[in-house]
């Protein structure tokens, strides 16, 4: 049997059309183009294509973006001055920092000087703090498009067991948040498992849903899926031949799997599509 193929690039086609025409709507009610401006440290190739990606898609739906590019050499002081600029400009819905930074600048200090209101990652402590209590200002891009993604393609998660590997502040720690949280999308029974986990495979194979977000070509096997859960590969990994992998072993998943998503073409163009949700609701925060 061959799991069904969850297609995230078809999927971000269609609900960037919809946000497009919400914009569309908003910039006639208000007269205001929601802006987002990327801040983009050093010369990391992957950066550089999500960043040109992320450009694209405003462009397309309607945003206006600008994109600030800083040597590897910028200091801390300097990049934070960008982002206080950024954060009293009127212009300005939405400001993210592309990452990772380069050694010797905090990612930590940085993403605390974004202001709350623009910070369209949801990386912000105080931004995290809200969607913990699920009182959510933003959703985090990445999780938010795990969820969509299942939304989408009639995954249920009420009640279900989703078990996600990886406990990142991008996707692991979020994302178990958001489905753990009452309602539409949420309500599952979810387990966060760590390089530390005991009986990993014990642990993966209760998964109706299983996330994969550790950053690792290769690390979850056939074996470790039970048959007809969904899965879903939030990595991105460049293999030795170059091309982009996901966590999971595909030609032995997709035999076991009930639905899965690709590397490329799963979850990554869920992430640049969410971001442009939430320069949208960045710019609705200024009209209300
Ligand atoms: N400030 C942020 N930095 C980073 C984030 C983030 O959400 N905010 N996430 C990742 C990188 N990332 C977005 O920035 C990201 C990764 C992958 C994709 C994507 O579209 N992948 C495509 C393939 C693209 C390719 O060919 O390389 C896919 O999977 O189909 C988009 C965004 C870390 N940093
Ligand atoms: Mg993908």
């Amino acid at each position: 049997m061959s799991a069904s193929i969850i297609d995230g690039k078809r999927i971000a086609k269609e609900l960037r059309e919809e946000i497009a025409g919400r914009v569309a709507s908003f910039r006639g009610e208000h007269s205001i183009q929601p802006k987002l401006v990327a801040i983009l440290v050093g010369e990391d190739p992957a950066s550089q294509v999500y960043i040109r990606n992320k450009q694209r898609a405003c462009e397309q739906a309607g945003l206006a973006s600008s994109l600030i590019r800083l040597p590897d050499s910028v200091s801390q002081s300097e990049l934070l001055g960008q982002i206080e600029d950024l954060n009293q400009a009127p212009d300005v819905h939405g400001i993210l920092v592309q990452l990772p930074l380069p050694e010797g600048i905090s990612a930590d200090l940085v993403l605390r000087a974004i202001r709350p209101e623009k910070d369209v990652d949801c990386f912000h402590p105080e931004n995290v703090g809200m969607l913990a209590i699920g009182t959510p200002r933003f959703l985090p891009c990445t999780p938010a498009g795990v969820v969509e993604l299942l939304k989408r393609s009639g995954v249920e998660t009420r009640g279900a067991h989703v078990v996600i590997c990886g406990r990142s502040n991008i996707v692991g720690k979020p994302l178990a948040l958001m489905m753990m949280q009452k309602g539409d999308g949420g309500d599952a029974t979810v387990s966060v498992c760590h390089s530390r986990s005991r009986n990993l495979e014990e642990l993966t194979r209760q998964a109706d849903i299983l996330v994969a977000a550790v950053g690792r070509e290769g690390f979850i096997t056939g074996s470790m899926i039970r048959p007809g859960a969904t899965v879903i590969d939030v990595g991105t990994n460049r293999s030795a031949n170059g091309k982009l992998v996901g966590d999971v072993v595909f030609e032995e998943a997709v035999e076991i799997a009930g639905a899965i998503t690709p590397v490329p073409g799963g979850v990554g163009p869920m992430t640049v599509t969410l971001l442009l949700e939430n320069t949208l609701r960045g710019a609705r925060r200024t009209v209300r």
